[in-house]
Parts: C-alpha cells; sequence; structure tokens
C-alpha cells in the first residue's frame, strides 16, 4: 500500500490497526495523547467476550477474526494472553447464548454456580493488558511504526503530512470528528488484588445488585464492575469499591479480603453500532474506528483486519 497514515489513538484499537497496516506495507505513525497503558484499553480485564457493543452478522466476523487471532497469539508466552477457563452465569430465562457459535462451551456444574442461575463453562482468551498493550506496541515498532505523544483537535490538518487520518479515539471518536454525538462513555469501575490462586474466570454480567466479574490476569485478580452509561468521573469511588468487592466475595469466596493492588476507572466508547467507515468531505482521506462499548479488546483483530481492507480496496 505504501501510504502515509495517521492511526489516532493508541489503544488496543489503534495499536492493532497500526500493526495490521504496517504489516500491509503502510508507513505507520501512531498519534495519540495517552500511551497504551494509559487508556481505556488498560483498564480493561481483558477477558475475550461480546459484551455492550453491537451484534450483527458483520461483527461476529470481526469476532471470530480476533478470537482465532488472539488463540495464536496465546502460543506466545511473552504476549501476555493466555487461554483461560471460565464460566459466564446465566440468569434470564432465554438466555443468550449465540456466543457459543464462535466459543465451545459446555452448561457449568450448578456447584459453580450462584443459586438459582444457569450458566455456560468455556475456555477464552484473556490478556493482562499491563503485559499485552507493551508488547503490542513493540511488535509495531518492530515493523516500523512510528509513535508521537500528541493530540489532534482537528484530523484534516494532518492533510498533507499524511495520505490517511484513522480515528481509533475511543470514547472521544466522534467529538474529535465533529459529525456524531451518538457516543456515551460508559463508565467501567475495577479494584485489582493479589490473587489467592483463583484460575477461572467467572462472568455475571446479569447480577441484579451490579454487573460483577472476576478475572485472573498474570499480575492480580480483576475485580468488577459497573456499566455506568453518561458517567465520565475516572476517580475510583470508594462506596462502589466496596459493593464490587461485596458482590466479587460473594460469587467467588476466595477473593474475599485479599490485599488491594490498584483501582482504575475507564471510559468505554459506547455506541449503538461500531463505526467503521469512510468518513466523506474531509481533507485527506479518513476512516472512522470505535465505539466498541465493552468489547474493544474482543473486536480489536477485527476491526484491524476491516481497516486494512478498506484501504487495501481501490
Ligand atoms: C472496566 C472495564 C473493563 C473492560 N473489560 C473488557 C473486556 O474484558 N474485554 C473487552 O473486549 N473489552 C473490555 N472493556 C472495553 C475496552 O476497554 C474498550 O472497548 C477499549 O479499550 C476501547 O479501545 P480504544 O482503543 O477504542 O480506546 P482507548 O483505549 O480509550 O484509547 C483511545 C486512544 O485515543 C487517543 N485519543 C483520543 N482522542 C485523541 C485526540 N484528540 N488526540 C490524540 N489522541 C487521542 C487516546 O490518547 C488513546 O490513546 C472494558 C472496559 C472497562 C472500562
Amino acid at each position: 500500500m505504501g501510504e502515509r497514515i495517521a492511526v489516532i489513538g493508541a489503544g488496543v484499537i489503534g495499536l492493532s490497526i497500526a500493526h495490521e497496516l504496517a504489516a500491509a506495507g503502510c508507513d505507520v505513525t501512531v498519534l495519540a495523547d495517552l500511551a497504551p497503558l494509559e487508556t481505556t484499553s488498560a483498564v480493561a480485564g481483558a477477558v475475550w467476550f461480546p459484551y455492550a457493543a453491537e451484534r450483527s452478522a458483520e461483527v461476529d466476523a470481526m469476532l471470530a477474526v480476533s478470537l482465532r487471532r488472539f488463540v495464536a497469539i496465546a502460543e506466545r508466552p511473552e504476549a501476555g494472553v493466555d487461554l483461560r477457563e471460565g464460566i459466564v452465569v446465566e440468569r434470564a430465562a432465554a438466555p443468550d447464548r449465540s456466543w457459543t457459535a464462535l466459543l465451545p462451551a459446555v452448561p457449568a456444574d450448578a456447584a459453580d454456580l450462584p443459586v438459582g442461575t444457569t450458566g455456560m463453562r468455556t475456555s477464552a482468551p484473556l490478556a493482562t493488558m499491563s503485559q499485552y498493550l507493551p508488547w503490542l506496541q513493540a511488535e509495531c515498532e518492530a515493523l516500523g511504526v512510528r509513535f508521537e505523544h500528541r493530540r489532534v483537535d482537528d484530523p484534516d490538518a494532518l492533510a498533507g503530512a499524511f495520505d490517511v487520518a484513522v480515528v481509533a479515539a475511543g470514547a472521544r471518536g466522534g467529538a474529535l470528528l465533529g459529525d456524531d454525538a451518538t457516543v456515551v462513555p460508559i463508565r467501567g469501575q475495577v479494584v485489582r488484588v493479589e490473587n489467592p490462586g483463583v484460575t477461572t474466570f467467572v462472568i455475571d454480567d446479569e447480577d441484579p445488585a451490579g454487573l460483577t466479574y472476576v478475572l485472573p490476569r498474570r499480575d492480580c485478580l480483576v475485580l468488577g464492575g459497573t456499566h455506568e452509561a453518561g458517567a465520565t468521573s475516572l476517580e475510583p469511588d470508594p462506596a462502589i469499591e466496596a459493593g464490587i468487592l461485596a458482590r466479587c466475595a460473594a460469587l467467588v469466596p476466595a477473593v474475599a479480603g485479599m490485599p488491594i493492588l490498584s483501582r482504575a476507572v475507564g471510559l468505554r466508547p459506547g455506541r449503538a453500532r461500531l463505526r467503521i467507515e469512510e468518513v466523506p468531505g474531509r481533507a485527506l482521506r479518513v476512516i472512522a474506528a470505535y465505539g466498541h462499548g465493552g468489547s474493544g479488546m474482543t473486536l480489536s483483530w477485527g476491526t484491524a483486519a476491516r481497516v486494512a481492507a478498506m484501504l487495501a480496496a481501490p
């Protein structure tokens, strides 16, 4: 392709796109005002599982692309991605098991589930983001990608220096393009505790007391969470944290009282539909790539493949 491409954003979406475009021969520069470990992506659990994002045939194809890629990446221990056993708790009378078409799963034993629930046992890629994002950045750099710490106020101002701008700016994507007011930040708070030896993840999205999950990363156990549409505070809330700790201890008793290592808040880029498309009428070719909600890691490689295919087309 050989084009000069600016990727605005150094979260999991921007890095994955930069990687695929550089691998295809483009001259790629990532422009971002937050480094990978400062982004929402670094707050993510981060388990491959569709949550709070568009579902459609097109998105399911992207989910499949990402899943295959993460399974392959898990073969490289230095990347920080592991295939983990896990349980997805179900509380609906007719639970949505569409994800099992992508990820094989079997009914979980009642003894492993909260009283009165059903659930599925599966095995899914889980990324230790503190390791995976730096690894992905290094992989990009090995392909020649440059990184500039810089805020972009107007993508059109990149014309001349670049042939294409890819807007992978997460929750700020709509504001940056100025033509999309439909992005809603969805606040998510987590607590990271010492892992008492938990190896199985548990997700209970529909817990009536609040979104609850326990995710064993390599460096900690991530306890979550919250789903607060429209909330934007990046300060961890102590009352919310107390609720998370109580719900997680009820779900996985071994986590009760474990020492807290850190706390984090991220703003998921909520949008009814992913925005992956050409943006007409700009001073250079602009491609939007944001709106991944609670599934940015889950959709990252599928997104990158779609953007690469758009750029490969004449
Ligand atoms: C608590 C929590 C748990 C989660 N768990 C999971 C999970 O288990 N699995 C999963 O798949 N997803 C999960 N998510 C969702 C996931 O984190 C997001 O979907 C993902 O991080 C979005 O990535 P992104 O690259 O689009 O945005 P971000 O990670 O937010 O990165 C945005 C980038 O754009 C840059 N940027 C923005 N505006 C500008 C500008 N004007 N100029 C320059 N740079 C700019 C920023 O500096 C940053 O580098 C979770 C999210 C939260 C909050």
